[in-house]
């Protein structure tokens, strides 16, 4: 299957039609068109209309097309699936996801809107429930009707809904993150960090994306355009990070190492296992340099 970065993951409400119609051009990765947190209860109708335009109008070029529907608890959530699922988009984000079956059912509701076969579902993970069942949850995308391939972590209602503080380093959610990290690759999954709320501090946003990349993350998700640069660069792999893997790459490929298991380059040890790692980093690597040359 293809690489596909997802750096850069840009929320934008869906009842902002400057903002749609910004995200054909902005250089993030993915967008997400909501239709949930981001829109006020009279501005929904509205919303669904706009984004549903939005994406049949398409022009989004190597943007992944995310739309974010209201639970299908709410008075809206049938609404919006009704509108967007036909509509082709990349994605539809479930938000509040608790537990597998939830996703089971968003399934078939997906496949009764008539939505393509090619458009898959992401969970938002940001609930306690969600918390404690993150491998289960997961799981569910064994079951290929869920269409389940991603997860994004919602850490604003995860404080909202345990107390829990958002304070640098994020010690106090740093178990739920790399549970719901490892429950991803567990099945899979792509996996994205939550939002970082103080648009002004630019240095404080620098440090989440460092750790989040040091986590794991295939991306951070993004409320404002001015967070994009900044966490392209920090989901880049570094020249001399791909230097190294090419190395690696380039020494299991030697024919009098090819019968060996670990060898020795520049004074470190290294395993198969590194060469694998180098090999989808240097893929990474390619496909954000194809997308940039673009
Ligand atoms: C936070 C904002 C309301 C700030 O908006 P504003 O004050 O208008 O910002 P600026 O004046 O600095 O905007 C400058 C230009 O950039 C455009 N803009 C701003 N934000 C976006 C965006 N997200 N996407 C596209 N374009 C954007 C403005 O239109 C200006 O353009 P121009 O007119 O050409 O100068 C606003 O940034 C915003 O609404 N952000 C998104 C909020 C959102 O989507 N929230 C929901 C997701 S966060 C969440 O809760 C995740 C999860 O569910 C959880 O629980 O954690
Ligand atoms: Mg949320």
């Amino acid at each position: 299957m293809a690489i596909r970065p997802r750096r850069s993951v840009l929320y934008m409400p869906g009842s902002n039609a400057r903002a749609l119609d910004k995200a054909r051009s902005l250089p993030c990765d993915v967008v997400i068109l909501d239709l949930e947190d981001a829109v006020a209860p009279d501005a929904k109708q509205v919303a669904r209309e706009q984004v549903a335009a939005a994406v049949r109008q398409g022009g989004f070029g190597h943007r992944e097309v995310v739309v974010r529907l209201n639970g299908f608890d709410t008075a809206w959530g049938h609404d919006d699936l009704a509108a967007l699922a036909p509509t082709g988009a990349d994605v539809i984000l479930i938000p509040k996801v608790n537990v597998g079956a939830d996703l089971v059912a968003a399934g078939k509701a997906i496949a009764a809107a008539s939505a393509p076969e090619r458009t898959a579902v992401w969970a938002m993970m940001e609930t306690p429930l969600a918390m404690l069942n993150a491998g289960a949850i997961a799981a569910a995308a064994k079951d290929r009707s869920t269409r389940l391939t991603g997860f994004v972590m919602g850490t604003n209602d995860l404080a909202k809904e345990t107390g829990a503080r958002i304070v640098p380093g994020r010690a106090p959610m740093n178990a739920w993150l790399m549970t719901s990290l490892a429950a991803a690759r567990a099945h899979g999954l792509a996996i994205l960090d939550g939002v970082w709320n103080e648009i002004g501090d630019e240095a404080g946003f620098a440090r989440e994306c460092a750790e989040a990349r040091d986590m794991g993350f295939d991306g951070k998700t993004l409320i404002h355009p001015s967070q994009i640069g900044p966490c392209n660069a920090a989901f880049s792999p570094a020249e001399k990070e791909v230097a190294w893997a090419r190395t690696i790459i380039a020494a299991f490929d030697l024919p009098e190492n090819a019968a060996k298991g670990a060898i020795q380059i520049e004074g470190r040890m290294v395993e198969r296992l590194h060469a694998e790692m180098a090999r989808k980093l240097v893929a990474i690597a390619d496909a954000i340099a194809a997308r940039e040359a673009a």
